[in-house]
């Protein structure tokens, strides 16, 4: 549903996204991750058809991304989306729907649909006065009201309460199970986790890995073995409970150190664990890496100016 090809973009002598490849079949969901800087929202805007590539290329549903009838088949929600704050819900979304074309009694009955499935209440209250995370749903349902196939959501719950935040990103995941194709980004790396079919880890410009969770898990992180004994063997801490030692080791031959040094000491190993890498260890472990063997490429070259402004035309939604 998305092919994304060498994508390149540059500010000036500045180098934003550099060599970026993915693809993501329909129905699924995937996330990108990465610190602030990485390139995410870039990546985003760029299969967006807001920002244009300077190379490479972004194919969104069979067609360019930068192909206006593109926009009939997407829904974008961009990182900040403020909203016409005088209009209620309901008008604001007829709005939308009448800017796509589609019939009034069709859109009548999807906005309807979308509102309940979102669970938003105060329909009729102006957007001025409702919570941000009833904002937040107003413009969710904003990016459905053309029936998109593709859906890409830039930090959709970024800022919201933990409720809020846990509806909305079961809400993409159910967007998925509906057949919608959706990507989105995210700092929360436990969202991502927890409802993305496949990840891109992006690190300053590049996507510096991709893979379902328990890929990069198995490529990029390390299993800690944590064995519990009776008595102290070297490197050992106190369990919290008072009950015997614990020593965090990573590899079973150290495993089988650990057993041996216990056995002479006349203890005896109580209990193994195997505790798999989080997600966040795996990202904080592959930024590390990439940080200590910088890329043969400068992410800004000294003798070009960093432009501070970028080349996109208007962005949906950010009136
Ligand atoms: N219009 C622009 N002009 C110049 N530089 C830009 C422009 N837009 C983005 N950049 C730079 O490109 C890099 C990538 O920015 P981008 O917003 O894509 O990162 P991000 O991963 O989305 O970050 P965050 O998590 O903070 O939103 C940053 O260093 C940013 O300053």
């Amino acid at each position: 549903m998305i092919e994304v090809a060498e994508l390149r973009k540059e500010y000036g002598g500045f180098v934003a996204v550099e060599g970026s490849t993915f693809s993501v079949a329909p129905g699924e969901v995937f996330g990108i991750i990465g610190p602030n800087g990485a390139g995410k929202t870039t990546t985003l805007k760029m299969l967006a058809g807001l920002v244009e590539p300077t190379a490479g290329e972004a194919t969104v549903a069979d067609l360019d991304a930068g192909d206006p009838a593109m926009r009939q088949r997407l829904g974008f929600l961009p990182e900040e989306s403020p909203l016409y704050e005088e209009m209620t819900p309901l008008s604001y979304l007829r709005f939308f729907a009448d800017l796509y074309g589609v019939d009034r009694d069709t859109a009548d009955e999807r906005i309807e649909r979308t509102l309940d499935r979102l669970d938003l209440v105060h329909r009729d209250r102006a957007l001025g006065d409702v919570s941000k995370g009833m904002k937040r749903k107003v413009a969710i349902a904003r990016s459905l009201v053309n029936d998109p196939d593709v859906l890409i959501y830039d930090e959709p719950a970024s800022g919201l309460d933990p409720l809020t935040t846990n509806y909305i990103i079961d809400f993409t995941r159910d967007l998925a199970d509906r057949g919608k194709t959706v990507v989105f980004s995210a700092h929360n790396l436990y969202h991502v986790e927890s409802v993305c079919d496949r990840i891109a880890i992006m690190n300053e410009g590049t996507v510096a890995a991709q893979g379902t969770v328990p890929d990069l898990r198995e490529r990029y992180g390390e299993t800690e073995y944590h064995v519990y004994t009776t008595r102290r063997v070297d490197g050992a801490d106190p369990r919290e409970d008072g009950d015997g030692f614990v020593t965090v080791v990573d590899s079973m031959d150290a495993v089988d150190a650990v057993r041996e040094q216990v056995r002479k000491r006349g203890g005896s190993v109580l209990d193994l664990r195997t505790v798999e890498p989080s997600l966040e260890r795996v990202f904080l472990d592959l930024a590390e890496r990439e940080s200590a063997t910088p890329a043969p490429s400068a992410r800004a070259t000294a003798s070009e100016p960093v432009a501070t402004t970028d080349t996109d035309g208007p962005t949906q939604g950010t009136e």
